[in-house]
């Protein structure tokens, strides 16, 4: 890597504004998996042994630019403070007066916990007044929020133009392991995408098709797929305005030799609830007041074929809403064929991806669990990522 780290700098008795991606999945206010946090910790604790005033900042889900009230940082400032067996100090705003005060205060090894820079509309608009008065708070700028290192916004890039920027050990470390993975690619190369940011994601398959020779296609992203061929989706997650472009995809795919596989069987769920009433139907029989949440058991097994032929695998995006254990069988299956074939090289990732991997118990045969999901997605396209390209060269 060739951005400067916090090795490279003076911390000692700086204020540092460190972005980290604390964006961890919540169940009514608990937090159901710790890992972007844990992940954070090294940077964390190099900076409160080496005398740094630590104000830590993330974003939670997304509250588009207002106050809400479930996404506030309380359960990750408590988990936090855990994890580091030391108090962490926390504010009901990222800016402002409540803000400075507590800066203000900080002594060398105190680490403070901003809130939700997501509930100032400035954020994701990356205005200059807000990147401004976050950098107003600090002397030096750390970016260790990998996971959101795709997103130009104000305390993920436009910060960085107004104090000196450098990278934190996780941002260090995904983008070493990633490049590595992916440089030369072992083959064959096989991409799994699902999850349910439909929007943010499609548009990788695109570049990842001059890459890979399978290309597997699950969870909510299927269904515009499966709709671009002309079949009913019911009440499934459906981009409308992305079904021309999936079309465009798979006859791509069918040009450039890239083997594209999609769900054969899916299962189908009456409701949106653990309890719903559910059956396995083929792809080209969904019925038009259910809506599809998993893939079905012919598809485990296709995939898992799939799978134990690749050399190298990168997954990211559940196959179904694993949350729920009703559907969680297809992700499942994924994560225990990446875990049984040992000569394929397991690249997970993304927030929800991990998680998944996590509670099955399967996170330690992975070989790379990443804290990113589109911001993997978009680093293994070879787009430059705004959060590292602001950050100081070597
Ligand atoms: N068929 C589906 N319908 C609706 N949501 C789905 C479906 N399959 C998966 N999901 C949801 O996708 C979410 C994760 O998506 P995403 O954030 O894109 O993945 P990641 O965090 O791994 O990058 C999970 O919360 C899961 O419940
Ligand atoms: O959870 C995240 O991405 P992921 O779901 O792709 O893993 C990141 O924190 C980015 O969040 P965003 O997609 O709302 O910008
Ligand atoms: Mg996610």
């Amino acid at each position: 890597m060739n951005k400067k780290t916090i090795r490279d700098v003076e911390v000692r008795g700086k204020r540092v504004f460190c972005r980290v991606d604390f964006n961890v999945p919540m169940e009514q206010g608990a937090i159901t998996d710790d890992t972007r946090i844990r992940a954070a910790l090294p940077t964390i604790r190099y900076l409160i042994e080496h005398g740094a005033k630590v104000i830590l900042a993330s974003h939670l889900g997304r509250p588009k630019g207002k106050v809400v009230e479930e996404l506030r940082l309380d359960a990750v400032a408590k988990r936090l403070g855990e994890l580091l067996e030391r108090p962490v100090a926390k504010t009901n705003e990222a800016v402002g007066d409540e803000v400075k005060t507590a800066v203000d205060r900080l002594n060398e090894g105190d680490v403070l916990l901003l809130e939700n820079v997501r509930f100032y509309p400035g954020e994701e608009k990356n205005d200059p007044e807000l990147a401004k008065a976050f950098a107003e708070l600090a002397d030096l700028y750390v970016n260790d929020a990998f996971g959101a290192a795709h997103r130009a916004h104000a305390s993920t890039e436009g910060i960085a133009h107004y104090l000196p920027a450098v990278a934190g050990f996780l941002m260090e470390k995904e983008l070493e392991v990633l490049g590595k993975a992916l440089s030369n690619p072992d083959r064959p190369f096989t991409a799994i995408i699902g999850g349910a940011k439909v929007k943010d994601k499609i548009g990788v398959i695109d570049n990842l098709l001059e890459k890979v020779d399978n290309l597997i296609i699950g969870g909510g992203l299927a269904y515009t797929f499966v709709k671009a061929l002309g079949h009913d989706v019911g009440k499934s997650l459906l981009e409308e305005d992305k079904i021309e472009l999936a079309k465009s995809f798979m006859e791509k795919a069918k040009e450039k030799g890239v083997r594209f596989y999609m769900p054969v069987d899916v299962v189908v769920a009456d409701r949106f609830a653990n309890d719903a009433n559910t059956k396995v139907v083929a792809i080209d029989a969904i019925p038009s007041d259910w809506e599809a949440l998993d893939i079905g058991p012919k598809t485990r097994e296709l995939y898992r074929d799939v799978i134990r032929q690749s050399k190298l695998v990168v997954w990211n995006g559940p196959m179904g809403v694993f949350e729920m254990e009703a559907f969680a069988h297809g992700t499942k299956a994924i994560a225990e064929a990446l875990a049984e074939a040992l000569d394929t090289y397991s690249v997970i990732g993304g927030g929800d991806s991990a998680a998944a991997v996590e509670k099955f118990g399967l996170a330690d045969k992975m070989d790379h669990i990443s804290t990113g999901g589109g911001a993997s997605l978009e680093f293994m396209e070879g787009k430059q990522l705004p959060g590292v390209v602001a950050l100081e060269d070597k």
